[in-house]
């Protein structure tokens, strides 16, 4: 993973973790995407914000390329990704969240996390429970500091509180060498305490790795993003700093102004 030094040489570079150049995307006659001209600089921290129906979950599932755009180019650290296919992004450090949950629910928390370790390794995968030198160990240890969840190591994922699964998804997004994370409404369904607990997870990650979360928890979202992009209707609408979104007068009567956060 580069250090922070190598951060500001690549961002320096002009490098952008994420470009995206006239991307649209159709389904039949509705344009959920239209025209997305998009930049995210290596690092950089991102919020999407938009009402239901915006385009925010589209627009996550055309960067991953779990739907492809119908139109325009997608590059990830320089390179053109738009014609490959999920898992070369996730080669090349991409990483997402999802919703729903994705965990095996039967397993420890560990055992969840040594798996998404070992699944983007490129090493051999052995069925053999894994001795505690084992490098692949050794990283899970660390995330599940990360995420805070040492307390529940040995607790299998099915007893754990929707906060805490929520926490270990985060930890899967972070396994390998992820440069850039998607995280789709992290905070949903998280008690108070738990979207604090959340939002100092996310506040601490390394700083060379950027993300872009879609949020409809608007304290949540500005309080871990420095550059705040609004969709609407499949565009978007407005693009700024937290401070200027959150006093935008148009932004207050299109989103803030309709019951969301
Ligand atoms: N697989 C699909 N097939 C058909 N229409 C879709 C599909 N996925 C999304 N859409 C439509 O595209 C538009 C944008 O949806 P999208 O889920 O991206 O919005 P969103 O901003 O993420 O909303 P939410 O906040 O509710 O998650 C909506 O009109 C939705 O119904």
């Amino acid at each position: 993973m580069p250090s922070t030094s190598a951060l500001s040489r690549l961002q320096s570079a002009g490098l952008y973790a994420l470009e995206l150049e006239a991307v649209s995307r159709h389904f039949g006659a509705l344009v959920a995407l239209a025209d997305i001209n998009l930049t995210v600089k290596a690092g950089e921290r991102r919020a999407v914000l938009g009402s239901n129906g915006a385009g925010k979950t589209t627009l996550f599932n055309a960067i991953t390329g779990d739907f492809p755009p119908t139109t325009g180019r997608v590059r990830l650290f320089g390179e053109d990704v738009t014609d490959l296919p999920v898992h070369e992004r996730i080669r090349r450090g991409l990483r997402r969240t999802y919703q729903i949950s994705l965990l095996f629910g039967g397993l420890s928390v560990i055992d969840n996390i040594y798996l998404a370790c070992r699944g983007v390794s490129r090493g051999r995968f052995s069925l053999r429970r894994p001795r505690k030198d084992d490098s692949g160990m050794e990283a899970a240890e660390t995330l599940l500091s990360a995420v805070h969840l040492d307390n529940v190591r040995d607790t299998p994922v099915g007893d754990l509180s929707h906060g805490q699964q929520r926490q270990l998804e985060i930890a899967l997004a972070l396994a390998g060498a992820p440069r850039l994370i998607l995280f789709d409404e992290p905070a949903a369904g998280l008690s108070p305490t738990e979207r604090t607990e959340l939002v100092e997870i996310l506040q601490a990650l390394p700083d060379h790795i950027g993300f872009i979360i879609i949020e409809h928890d608007m304290d949540v979202a500005l309080r871990v993003s420095e550059s705040v992009t609004m969709m609407h209707n499949g565009r978007i609408f407005k693009e700024g700093t937290p401070e200027e979104i959150e006093n935008d007068p148009e932004v207050q009567e299109l989103y803030l102004g309709h019951g969301h956060g």
